[in-house]
């Protein structure tokens, strides 16, 4: 039996209160966080196809592109160092993402996203004044902190500030703020390329510091979550600001079930130990399994490498660029469609519908590049062609912005309880920016190796990916966090994993006030 599609219905409490302004002000502040990470996904691949960047940081790659007749247009940008510049951010965020996790859990979420804005601040300070290597990588990794930060605590705090049935919508905020941050990248590239002078670059690269201060200066006036509050002990605080929160004094059971969760939590001294014992065995797969498998979708070949790549198939400097911008925009509006449908018709059928799509559309790719380049790498595209590839590419971005995007963080997020949400999250930032550091590492010379058959590597991720949903994922649509456990108990194959007494419901009643 196709196990993956246990829905619990009858196990979702109808907390009272709703979406109040304040849960939507506070959500869109927090949601800045994914625009510094947008902006630094979306502005390397224009800066790295920029003539004068090149000539100025990488002149080997400048004289090898232009050098037509000798080399094979897939291998035109291969240099490991250019590739550098893109990753060595992710490998930073990487670590950052540890220190992110115990910040957050002892110091609250607001003061991760404080941390996080400035080190992102000072990076783009850094790369917009860069006159060597050695500035640019260490402007990127000072971004890189930022962005560990950053993606460490805003999917929580989304999580945890909405109630749960618009959780999905508005963590999906997070991927929504990161697509906005990649088309504005990919517009101002579009505009600093044609600053004379050949300075553009350094404007793209410095722009980044507007995002940060958004985010510095956003999270002095953000709350801390109920969840955060009663964390650190102050149980009184909790309540009143769940109260705010909900618009309503009549949050009892809520907060009865986020008391109980806490509490639990307070028995767990090393999380880190715990989210490895069997009883977890489901949420550690999840943070582990569905960020690889965002990143092995081959999506940052497109957001880091979309200029170089349609350099390479015979696009225009100014083409290419246009190109990446409307890669951009295609990104941004498939994400809106999941905002407005993922708590509507769940998290599996975009998963699914999103992986056949990514498959047809990179193998299409792939056959394209084969009958025109070939194995060797030379060939053009005709007008026709290029507007073929290029509306295989938007479609693809299509389906992963509405599925994989937003659901690699919306899922691992939303399925793991208070007292290994932490480490949970630091497990599913961390794996992120693993794969992402190494498809954008791997990727230039993946491509002068691979040629064509790169698409065809990726495509065939997307159905392992595809698989593993339908039988391993379970609907997590309208489930309160606290519930997650009877889903899991449910499920085919990970019910043998949750012990009876995981299951909510079968919890002590602590409070005496307790009214559910
Ligand atoms: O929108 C595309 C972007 O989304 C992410 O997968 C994060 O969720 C990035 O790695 C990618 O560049």
């Amino acid at each position: 039996m196709a196990g993956g599609g246990v829905v619990v219905q009858g196990g979702a409490k109808n907390y009272e209160g709703g979406v109040t302004s304040f849960v939507l002000v506070t959500c869109l502040v927090a949601a800045m966080g994914g625009l510094l990470f947008g902006y630094d996904l979306g502005i390397s691949g224009g800066v790295t196809s920029m003539d004068q960047f090149l000539k100025d940081f990488f002149p080997k790659v400048y004289r090898k592109q232009l050098n037509k007749g000798h080399e094979s247009a897939y291998c035109k940008f291969d240099s490991q160092l250019l590739t550098l510049f893109t990753s060595s951010l992710y490998l930073a965020a990487l670590v950052a993402s540890f220190f992110a996790s115990v910040v957050t859990r002892m110091y609250g979420r607001k003061m991760s996203m404080t941390v996080g804005g400035i080190s992102f601040l000072i990076g783009a300070i850094i790369n917009g004044a860069a006159v060597n290597i050695a500035m640019l990588i260490i402007g990127r990794l000072m971004l890189g902190v930022g962005v560990g930060f950053a993606n460490q605590v805003v999917p929580v705090y989304l999580s945890e500030m909405a109630p749960a049935k618009v959780r999905g919508a508005l963590n999906i905020g997070f991927q929504m703020a990161i697509t906005i941050g990649i088309l504005i990248a990919n517009l101002v590239n579009y505009g600093t390329a044609k600053i004379s002078g050949g300075w553009g670059w350094r404007v793209s690269l410095a722009l980044a510091a507007v995002p940060a201060i958004l985010m510095t200066v956003g999270s002095f006036f953000l709350p801390d979550t109920p969840n955060s509050i009663l964390e650190r002990g102050h149980v009184d605080e909790a309540k009143k600001m769940l109260q705010k929160i909900r618009g309503t004094p009549n949050v009892d059971e809520e907060f009865q079930d986020l008391y109980d969760a806490s509490e639990a939590a307070k028995q767990v001294h090393h999380p880190w130990t715990n989210i490895l014992r069997g009883r977890y065995r489901p949420q550690l797969t999840m943070c582990t399994l569905i960020p690889f498998f965002q990143q092995f979708t081959g999506i940052n070949v497109i957001m880091f490498y979309a200029p170089v790549l349609f350099k390479t198939i015979g696009f225009g400097a100014e083409a290419s660029l246009m190109s990446a911008v409307i890669t951009g925009v295609v990104n941004v509006v498939a994400t809106l469609v999941s905002v407005f449908s993922v708590d509507k018709f769940g998290r599996r059928v975009l998963f699914l519908e999103g992986g056949v799509q990514m498959f047809i559309c990179q193998c299409l790719v792939g056959i394209m590049l084969a009958l025109k380049f070939g194995l060797r790498g030379e060939g053009t595209l005709t007008k026709f062609d290029a507007d073929f590839v290029l509306f295989l590419i938007c479609a693809y971005v299509a389906a992963f912005a509405w599925s994989w995007g937003p659901l690699g963080w919306l899922v691992p997020s939303e399925v793991c309880a208070l007292e290994i949400r932490s480490a949970g999250q630091a497990i599913n930032v961390s794996t992120n920016m693993i794969f992402t550091f190494v498809v954008g590492q791997v990727f230039l010379s993946m491509l002068c190796h691979f040629k064509f058959g790169l698409f065809f590597f990726f495509a065939g991720f997307v159905a392992v990916m595809t698989v593993f949903v339908f039988y391993m994922v379970p609907e997590t649509r309208n489930v309160p966090i606290e519930e997650m456990n009877r889903m899991w108990k449910a499920h085919w194959f990970w019910g043998k994993y949750i012990p009876d007494e995981a299951v909510i419901g079968s919890s002590n009643e602590i409070q005496p006030n307790k009214t559910a």
